[in-house]
């Protein structure tokens, strides 16, 4: 995350950190817990390593140094990844994975609503985007859950601002024309939530964007909202 600051414990229950261990063991890429059994991620995660078995999931810690071979976390049963995702640049950049044994929830670990499709039409105005990611363009995994506020934009500005690609209806942007605050490498699967009414909703997925925090170059999301019947189907 640029531009952003700490967040505190249990401010964003929902947020997990997804490592995979190999010789080693590190942070990779964040995701949302939406239900006890299932976490909802980002696709281009699992590019180079699809193994369920070499993944763990980490939920209810703020400090990536709160994490140690004593951390209790979940093994993944199941990488569902959206089938028409192809790469970051090109959309469907979602996908789920099934944990192994469904978690209790605590003040520190519970599921963000879906937003529902008949909301779809609600402008929201308060949402944060959060991650241990890279805090700039040639950064490395920051220890402490940042988050920083972003407004959504509209397709149309999204558009004409990146005019080498095509900005999809299942894609949704955010960011300042000024820059300076935005999401990066290491925040990608993680959630974009906006609060509407007291109520917080999962309104975009990290996805990417062209480096990080520039200048008329907001960040991309997957919007989640257009995903709900697949994500309903792979789910229940
Ligand atoms: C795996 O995720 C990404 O690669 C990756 C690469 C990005 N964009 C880059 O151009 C970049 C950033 C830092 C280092 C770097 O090498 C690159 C290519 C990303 C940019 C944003 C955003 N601005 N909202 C969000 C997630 C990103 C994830």
């Amino acid at each position: 995350i640029i531009g952003g600051t700490d967040s505190s414990p249990g401010e964003w229950p929902w947020q997990v950190s997804l490592h995979v261990k190999l010789s080693r063991q590190r942070h990779l890429c964040g995701g949302s817990i939406i239900s006890n059994q299932w976490i909802l991620t980002a696709a281009h995660c699992f590019m180079s390593v699809q193994n369920p078995n070499i993944w763990r999931v980490y939920a209810g810690v703020l400090k990536q140094s709160e994490i140690n071979e004593n951390t209790p976390f979940f093994r993944v049963e199941e990488i569902i990844i959206h089938p028409q995702y192809n790469s970051a640049q090109t959309g469907y950049d979602i996908a789920l994975l099934k944990l192994d044994k469904a978690m209790n929830f605590t003040d520190l670990q519970l599921p963000i609503c879906l937003p529902s499709k008949e909301e779809s039409s609600i402008l929201y105005t308060d949402c944060w985007v959060i991650g241990w990611g890279y805090r700039k363009e040639r950064g490395r995994v920051e220890d402490i859950l940042q988050k920083v506020t972003v407004p959504l934009m509209s397709k149309e500005e999204c558009q004409a601002r990146y005019r080498k690609r095509r900005i999809d209806d299942k894609e949704i942007c955010a960011g300042y024309d000024e820059g300076g605050k935005d999401a990066c490498k290491g925040d990608s699967g993680g959630p974009l939530s906006c609060r509407h009414e007291e109520v917080w909703y999962l309104v975009g997925i990290t996805s990417w964007g062209e480096g990080c925090a520039r200048p008329q170059q907001p960040g991309v999301y997957t919007k989640v909202v257009e995903f709900s019947d697949w994500i309903l189907e792979k789910t229940t």
